[in-house]
């Protein structure tokens, strides 16, 4: 009884006990629930948080670029209105300029179609004096028609008319010699002489009118032309501008590399990120004291977010590097839906800097063209001017550059001597770039050819009569040989042979008009000593050659050998016979070096079938030997005495160029053999034309500035060529002068 009442007793403690327990139970079970609701509440608060912070930081960002995008804007904007404004003035400033030629050439049209005038009327009055000294002559002719007994007594006369009458009519103690039955022909002679004297009357007369009138051109004004000052405003804006971009390029490459290193960063630790936390599911192992869930979220959060504006940097700054369009379709959707969404300020602003790419294209193009039409301008003025003083009678310049020789590039010599157009060249000296300007410039590439081409008008004016002379100068083996003479094997012939096929075309092709007779001395200078190439050994040295000049002024060498040639073959076989006989030697410079100058003088007489007039031409072709340093060459003894003489003649030749180039009173021609033999050639009556040939490596730069510096002052040299240009009487009377003095009988038709 008992046991079972104790059993009642405990079963009823157990059931209350129960019942306390799920009470107890259900309390906890609410709390707990009550717990994590709060928590959760609590959580995702702190994630909208997050949110929050983000979209504001975002929100700023995004601000931030769009005003320093719309300020960039701006300032393009600003710099295109300045150019667009700069690029109207400098159209404005062409066609002024463009008018301002157009003026200037039609005021030297006008002036040239006066002068032209001026010159047909005084053409008149001359063939009117002309046929009143026909007249004369002819009055003479009647007086010289002496009785046969007397012929041997005309062999006194003078044989050119240059030389001076001294027979009869000359001093006083041969006059005491002459008869009473010589009178009438000593009157003949004193008619013929009074004759003379009034034809050279009246030809220094119409030489001077011609140098009147040739002062008379006004001077061209050498002030900068407008396009000068354009040109230089165009290229400072360029170089400003030009510094500006690669300015900007350095710092857009630096914000790159900055950029891609940031990204390559968050993208490393995002991934790091991940990493852990597959780790940590994988072990599951959600770890939650070591890592907070909420920091954990909003860090990815965040990183994702630079990761974003990171890229969305990086498109932008590569379509700015490249120029080309930012690729959206690159981006992953998200990227581009926030693109979309977000950054739709991003969007037009690429937008409007590939506009403005495109807008900075066109301006540099147009700026191109500018800077074409303004030096396709400067050369035409070049080539005005040229012609301007080409008809003043300036003796021509042409500069050659040579290509780098071999020893000259294994000393690892740089160029330094370029061609800037046709007609200027430009050096790079230690105090910064000279320019020259010459009547043509020739690089290194340029042609035999190319270089003839320009010399061939030369040739036809020789043939019509004028002294013409072309030389070439420069340094030893800067290539003057090459391009009078030629390389050796004659595959590229320079002007020398050029010149003399050039002469017998000529006369071939007027056969029919001319008939001309081609005659040739060929001569060196060695060692101030002149020799005739055409003769050699023991005979040479004993022949004594001089320079004279005759009564017009032009320079001959007597006692020289004259050969006759009647084709281009026969005269290069003289030419080079004479070549074999010149002094060649090797030196450190030049493995044939000429040690003397070379002179090629070819006279031309035709005679004109049409009205019997007779023109003599002379054409020199010089290749002068090349000044050197004793030091370079490594020239010794024989070589050293040479060289010595080469360069004590070039700088006698010096001395006349700069007192011509100063217009001084007194020329220093005697000085020196070379210059007694081109004083018809510097400063004479020739029309000249100078090769002034340089080497392009900085090995030579102050001997190619010396002979630049040179052939600058050649050019302002002022020659004045004439035609020498006998009519038939004069030419008829010489001829028989000349078949009287050889005992040859002469028919009265003749005279
Ligand atoms: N325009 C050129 N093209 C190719 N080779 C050239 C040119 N000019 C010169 N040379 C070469 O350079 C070398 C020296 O030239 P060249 O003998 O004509 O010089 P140089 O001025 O006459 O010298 P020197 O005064 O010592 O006689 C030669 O081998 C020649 O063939």
């Amino acid at each position: 009884m008992q046991i079972a009442e104790d059993m009642q007793n405990m079963k009823s403690r157990h059931q209350e006990m129960v019942q306390e327990l799920e009470e107890n139970f259900q309390s906890a079970s609410r709390e707990n629930q009550e717990r994590t609701v709060q928590t959760i509440r609590t959580h995702y608060q702190n994630k909208l948080n997050a949110l929050k912070t983000i979209l504001d930081l975002y929100q700023e960002k995004v601000e931030k670029k769009n005003s320093q995008w719309e300020e960039s804007i701006k300032s393009l904007g600003r710099q295109k209105e300045s150019l667009e404004e700069e690029l109207r003035a400098e159209r404005r400033r062409c066609s002024e300029e463009a008018l301002q030629w157009q003026r200037e050439k039609n005021k030297m049209l006008e002036l040239f179609s006066t002068r032209l005038d001026l010159l047909h009327s005084h053409q008149a009055s001359t063939l009117q004096e002309l046929q009143m000294a026909r007249q004369e002559v002819s009055k003479v002719q009647d007086m010289l028609k002496t009785p046969p007994h007397r012929e041997q007594e005309l062999e006194a006369f003078p044989t050119e008319a240059g030389d001076t009458i001294d027979h009869c009519n000359g001093s006083g103690q041969q006059t005491e010699g002459c008869s009473d039955r010589e009178l009438p022909l000593e009157g003949a002679q004193a008619r013929l002489e009074e004759l003379k004297e009034s034809l050279y009357k009246r030809e220094r007369e119409i030489t001077e009118l011609l140098d009147t009138e040739q002062t008379a051109i006004p001077p061209v004004t050498l002030a900068p032309p407008p396009c000068v000052v354009l040109l230089r405003a165009v290229i400072e804006k360029a170089c400003h501008m030009y510094s500006e971009v690669s300015e900007a390029r350095l710092l857009v490459d630096h914000m790159f590399k900055e950029n891609s290193a940031a990204l390559a960063h968050v993208r490393q630790k995002l991934d790091h990120m991940t990493e852990d936390d597959h780790n940590r599911k994988a072990e599951d192992n959600p770890n939650p004291e070591c890592v907070d869930p909420d920091e954990y979220i909003s860090n990815v959060l965040l990183l994702q977010q630079t990761l974003r504006d990171c890229e969305i940097t990086q498109m932008a700054l590569d379509s700015i590097r490249t120029g080309a369009s930012p690729s959206i379709s690159e981006c992953d959707t998200a990227t581009e839906m926030e693109i979309s969404e977000r950054g739709e300020g991003v969007k037009s602003v690429c937008q409007q800097l590939l506009m403005l790419q495109d807008q900075m294209k066109q301006l540099r193009e147009e700026n191109r063209q500018v800077i074409e039409n303004y030096t396709s301008e400067r050369i035409m003025r070049k080539k005005y001017y040229n012609m301007v003083e080409n008809m003043k009678g300036k003796i021509r310049v042409f500069c050659r550059i040579r290509p780098m020789s071999w020893a000259e590039t294994t000393q690892g010599g740089s160029i330094v001597v370029e061609l800037l157009d046709d007609y200027s060249v430009s050096v790079v000296t230690p105090r910064g770039l000279r320019e020259f300007q010459f009547d043509r410039v020739f690089r290194s590439d340029s042609s035999q050819e190319d270089v003839f081409q320009d010399s061939n008008r030369l040739i036809q004016s020789a043939i019509d009569g004028y002294n013409v002379c072309i030389f070439a100068y420069g340094q030893t083996g800067s290539g003057k040989t090459f391009t009078m003479v030629g390389d050796k094997d004659q595959k590229s012939p320079g002007i020398m042979p050029r010149s003399f096929n050039a002469i017998f075309d000529i006369i071939q092709e007027n056969e029919t008009k001319f008939e001309c007779k081609v005659s040739a001395y060929m001569l060196e200078l060695y060692n101030d000593r002149l020799q005739d190439l055409f003769v050699s050994g023991a005979e040479a040295q004993s022949r004594r050659v001089e320079i004279k000049r005759n009564r017009k002024g032009l320079v001959f060498p007597q006692g020289a050998e004259t050969k006759e040639a009647s084709s281009a073959g026969e005269l290069f076989a003289m030419f080079q016979q004479a070549c074999a006989n010149r002094h060649i030697t090797a030196t450190k410079m030049n493995v044939e070096s000429s040690r003397s100058h070379l002179i090629v003088g070819i006279m031309l007489e035709s005679r004109n079938l049409t009205n019997g007039s007779v023109s003599f031409g002379k054409l020199s072709l010089v290749d002068l030997a090349g000044s050197e340093r004793a030091a370079k060459t490594g020239a010794k003894d024989d070589q050293l005495k040479e060289a010595n003489s080469i360069n004590k003649s070039l700088s006698a030749l010096g001395d006349v160029i700069s007192a011509l180039s100063l217009e001084l009173p007194h020329i220093p021609y005697r000085n020196s053999k070379l210059t007694q033999i081109m004083q018809d050639s510097l400063g004479g009556n020739a029309k000249t034309l100078m090769v002034v040939n340089v080497s392009p490596s900085d090995c030579n730069l102050d001997e190619t500035l010396t002979s630049l510096i040179y052939a600058t002052r050649v050019k302002a040299i002022t020659n004045n060529a004439q035609r020498n240009l006998e009519s038939k009487e004069i030419a008829q009377l010489k001829e028989v002068i000349l078949k009287l003095k050889s005992g040859q009988p002469v028919e009265d038709v003749e005279v």
